[in-house]
Formats: structure tokens, C-alpha cells, sequence
């Protein structure tokens, strides 16, 4: 069966590393014809999903350095019906691209708010005067620098070779051990999985009314490897709560944990139990 996976594109981008890397892995499974396809945003590329245009996608979820990508938790949420198949973490070694030749040419600097944040203390310290803006991508802020001959694009190595834009500096990450978590997802429960996410509304906003769902977890020796909340979106103070657990969702012991959950939240979305994969280069 022909195969697609949609990514926040253009190519060049981490997402796209995540997925070739994703594809790589799986090569024997996708043994037939398997296309990327890029979308212009988060959203965009889980909506794909969703709407059945495309069989997979791969997203970001979280970086060590900056945290969360909101946009990927909010239409997770959203979306409901996306199962997760597979973590993979990604290093992340960010590269400064210009046509100018030295620092004090650049004006401007271009890049996905996940990589201006990551490389910040760099930015500070080596162009503090510069411009700041937000792209849609990485690989966005480099297409930027046809148009601005004094801008600068924090990208890839590869959208570097592939778009043909000198380097002027790498890695300028803030710190050597950066990487990034992206989360492969279809309409299909993944078969497998050592982790498990979710995401639970609560329905009173009263004193302890997180300690119950969190006990549930904590009373069978269940770990629980991250918390996030993300607004409501309906009213200022509520909040959705996303988590990951250390287990899979098939086992009994977290089949019980999850019917105690159900009873004491408001709304609870399973993500998918799904593998963690270490992508190495
Ligand atoms: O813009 C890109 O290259 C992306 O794939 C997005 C993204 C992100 O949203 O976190 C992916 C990995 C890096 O952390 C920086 C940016």
C-alpha cells in the first residue's frame, strides 16, 4: 500500500530529518512507495491525519531546551481521534545561514520561535542588535533571505546545502545536548508501546482536585515522565493536564489506572501507547 507522511515542511526542516529518520527505521515495513509530504503548519500537517489525506504525520512535541510545542498539544486535543505510533528523539544542531559575509551584515534574523528561543544566549551574545521574526519553519526563514539581502536564517545544515546558503556559524544552539521529541501519529492504535500520553480536563476547579488523578498513577507505582497543562481555551484558570506515563496502556495494572482516571476527570483523551526511539547521526 502506497504510504504518505506529512511534515511541517518546506524540506530541509527538523521535521523532515524526523521523518526521513522515521522512514529509515521502518524501511523494511514501507518496502513500497512512501512519500513525504510537507505542510505549512503544525496544525496543518496533524489536520492531514485526520482528514485521511495522508497516512502519517510527524510533529514536534517538545524541545530540552524550550519546552513545549503548544501548537502540537492544542490540535492533538482538538483533533481527538490521532493515535501516537512512536516518540523519536532528535539531536537538534542549529546553523547560522546568510549571503552576507560577516556578522555585522545582518539586520535581521529569521526562524521557528522553537530555534530563535533555543539559540537565545547566542543571539544575545554574538548579533544583540539584530531583528528578531518568527517563521512559519526553519527551512521558511531561510526562503526569507531571498527577499532580504542583510537577513539571517537559523536552520539546518541541510537546508544549507540544499538551498545553497553559506553558513556562518554552527552549532549555535545554547547548549550541545539539544534535542527535540516528535511524536509519529496516524488514525491507527500502534501495536506496541512502553510509553503512554494522555490528556484530562477536570471537572471543578477546587483545592486538590489534581491530587486525585495523580494518585491514581502514584498508588500502583506508575511513573510518570512528564505533566504539561495547556489553557482550556473556554475560561482564564482552567487548564487541560498532559501527560506521559513510563507504561504501556494495554497492561492491566494501567487499564485500571486509566477506568479511575475516566471517573474522576471531566473529559480524558488516550493518545496511543507507542515505542521511544534515539535517533543517533
Ligand atoms: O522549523 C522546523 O525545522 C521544525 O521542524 C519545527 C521545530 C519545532 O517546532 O520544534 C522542530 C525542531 C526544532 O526544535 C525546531 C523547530
Amino acid at each position: 500500500m502506497n504510504q504518505s507522511i506529512a511534515y511541517l515542511g518546506p524540506a530541509g526542516t527538523y521535521s523532515e530529518a524526523a521523518a526521513l529518520a522515521y522512514l529509515n527505521q521502518q524501511s523494511v515495513k514501507f518496502s513500497g512507495e512512501c512519500s513525504l509530504c510537507p505542510y505549512p503548519t503544525i496544525a496543518q500537517t496533524l489536520r492531514a491525519v485526520a482528514e485521511g489525506e495522508v497516512s502519517l504525520a510527524v510533529v514536534p512535541v517538545e524541545n530540552s531546551i524550550e519546552g513545549s510545542v503548544a501548537t502540537t498539544l492544542d490540535t492533538i486535543w482538538q483533533l481527538d481521534q490521532l493515535q501516537i505510533q512512536q516518540a523519536l528523539l532528535l539531536p537538534i544542531a542549529h546553523a547560522l545561514l546568510a549571503r552576507t559575509s560577516n556578522y555585522e551584515g545582518i539586520k535581521t534574523v529569521y526562524s521557528h520561535p522553537q530555534a530563535l528561543g533555543q539559540c537565545q544566549q547566542w543571539l544575545e551574545k554574538s548579533l544583540p542588535a539584530v531583528k528578531l521574526i518568527a517563521t512559519n519553519s526553519t527551512t521558511e526563514a531561510v526562503q526569507q533571505l531571498d527577499q532580504d539581502e542583510f537577513g539571517g536564517a537559523i536552520a539546518s545544515m541541510r537546508a544549507a546545502e540544499l538551498y545553497q546558503v553559506p553558513v556562518l556559524a554552527y552549532p549555535i544552539n545554547d547548549r550541545p545536548d539539544n534535542c527535540t521529541r516528535f511524536w509519529v501519529v496516524s488514525l491507527q492504535p500502534s501495536q506496541e508501546g512502553t510509553h503512554t500520553s494522555l490528556a484530562f480536563s477536570l471537572p471543578k476547579n477546587i483545592p486538590g482536585a489534581l491530587v486525585k488523578p495523580l494518585q491514581v498513577f502514584a498508588e500502583r507505582g506508575i511513573n510518570m515522565s512528564r505533566i504539561e497543562s495547556r489553557p482550556t481555551k473556554r475560561a482564564i484558570g482552567e487548564y487541560l493536564f498532559f501527560i506521559d506515563i513510563e507504561a504501556d496502556a494495554e497492561d492491566p495494572l494501567v487499564h485500571s489506572a486509566l477506568d479511575e482516571l475516566n471517573a474522576c476527570t471531566e473529559t480524558l483523551k488516550i493518545f496511543g501507547r507507542y515505542p521511544v526511539i534515539f535517533i543517533k547521526y
